[in-house]
């Protein structure tokens, strides 16, 4: 066992439950074979067909408020959401040398040696912190990845992702707080924009989503994907639906991201300077089911790791999630109870592993706690 000077007792307990070395990227570069924990069922692994035809969206008339551009936006967004889910936004307004200086933080973290990133290891429980494969959480189908995830709001001049890096990783990484506030302020930013296309795209009011989601708590997500000899066998994100409401993906230009549509998985060809968007969950439920967020996967390969940043879009925690009375009457009836963004939160990190079916048994799950106190 590779004995590593543990500096907090979270690392060593992370370390005493693997009972090993623990799993970082330097850990997986070095695996010759796919280690049994990180083998995946042959069903998750069907390699993908073709290329999904996603639409490329360029916002640059609907942010210069030219109604026909903003309609045809619209248009595209309905026609994706009601198939897939997925499109990608070009002229986005989130500033190119910003993304890039995104991109060198996310290295520099993850090159660090084990003992440093183990120092903010996620805590049982809290989606925040450093994971090596999600080893503290599961002991199969382990992701080829290693993330780091922290939280973003934004009331007034608060600095909440300075704060994080500040206070867990001192001042050596005050500069990339400082980078990652601008950046998760400039995917807020973009988020509630989006928010605007797809209230117009339901025919409800166009403020509808953006004011639901002007306290929004959301959730930033750094994926490092390592190389994989043996990357027929094992995958760097597991097939899921995000439970989310808005995912915002700055992808590099490596590829790996792919959606299962038509029955067949088809990929995300990176597009330099696009953003890749995806509703979750949160979002199928605020829609009223009309429109469905989407199985996806991340795949490894042997030549090249790859880096995407997940911009995580979820409502203030107390925030009732629940869809607007005109899509109520348009479909009918109610196809999701009410629920808050902090119950599902907490069902997807004590209670059940996210993947395709998260939405459904979380609702299963409310509604047997509900018999249970009545
Ligand atoms: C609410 C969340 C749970 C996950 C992080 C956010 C949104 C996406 C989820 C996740 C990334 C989907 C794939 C599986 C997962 C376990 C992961 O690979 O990290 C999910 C995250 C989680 O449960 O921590
Ligand atoms: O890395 C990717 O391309 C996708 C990751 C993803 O789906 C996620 O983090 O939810
Ligand atoms: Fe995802």
């Amino acid at each position: 066992m590779a004995s590593i000077l543990l500096s907090s007792p979270s690392s060593k307990l992370y370390a005493l439950q693997l009972n090993k070395a623990p799993i970082d990227s330097s850990f997986l570069q070095k695996q010759t074979h796919v280690p049994s924990g990180f083998l995946w069922p042959e069903a998750d692994l069907v390699a993908a067909q073709q290329e999904l035809n996603a639409p490329l969206i360029d916002l640059e008339g609907f942010f210069k408020g030219d109604d026909v551009a903003t309609e045809n936006a619209a248009k595209l967004i309905r026609v994706s959401c009601l198939s897939h889910g997925f499109f990608q936004v070009t002229n986005h307004g989130v500033d190119s040398s910003l993304v890039k200086l995104a991109d060198d933080h996310l290295d520099q973290f993850f090159h660090l040696p084990v003992s440093e990133k183990l120092r903010i290891m996620r805590t049982p429980g809290s989606p925040w912190g450093y994971s090596g494969s999600h080893a503290d959480r599961y002991s199969t189908k382990l992701p080829w990845k290693e993330t780091l995830s922290f939280g973003f709001h934004k009331n007034g001049s608060e600095t909440v992702v300075e704060d994080f890096f500040n206070s867990r990783l001192g001042d050596d990484f005050e500069e990339t707080g400082k980078v990652y506030q601008k950046y998760c302020e400039a995917m807020k930013s973009l988020a509630l924009s989006i928010l605007e296309l797809l209230a117009i795209s339901l025919g409800v009011k166009r403020s509808h989503y953006r004011k639901f989601f002007e306290d929004s708590h959301s959730i930033m997500r750094w994926n490092y994907y390592p190389t994989c000899q043996e990357p027929s066998l094992s995958l760097g994100t597991g097939p899921h639906c995000d439970p989310t409401s808005l995912t915002i993906l700055n992808q590099d230009q490596v590829g790996g991201l792919e959606v299962f549509v038509d029955n067949k998985w088809q990929t995300v060809r990176p597009i330099q300077g696009a953003l890749v968007i995806n509703i979750g969950d949160t979002f199928t439920a605020l829609s009223n089911g009309l429109y469905k967020s989407c199985l996806h996967r991340a795949s490894v390969n042997a030549v090249k790791d790859r880096r995407s940043l997940a911009f995580f879009l979820c409502p203030r925690d107390d925030k009732v999630v629940k869809p607007p009375e005109e899509l109520v009457t348009q479909v009918g009836t109610r196809k999701y109870p009410d629920f808050t963004w902090s119950e599902f939160l907490k069902f997807t990190q004590s209670h059940y592993r996210v993947d395709e079916s998260t939405l459904q048994h979380f609702c299963n799950f409310i509604l047997s706690e509900s018999k249970s106190v009545n």
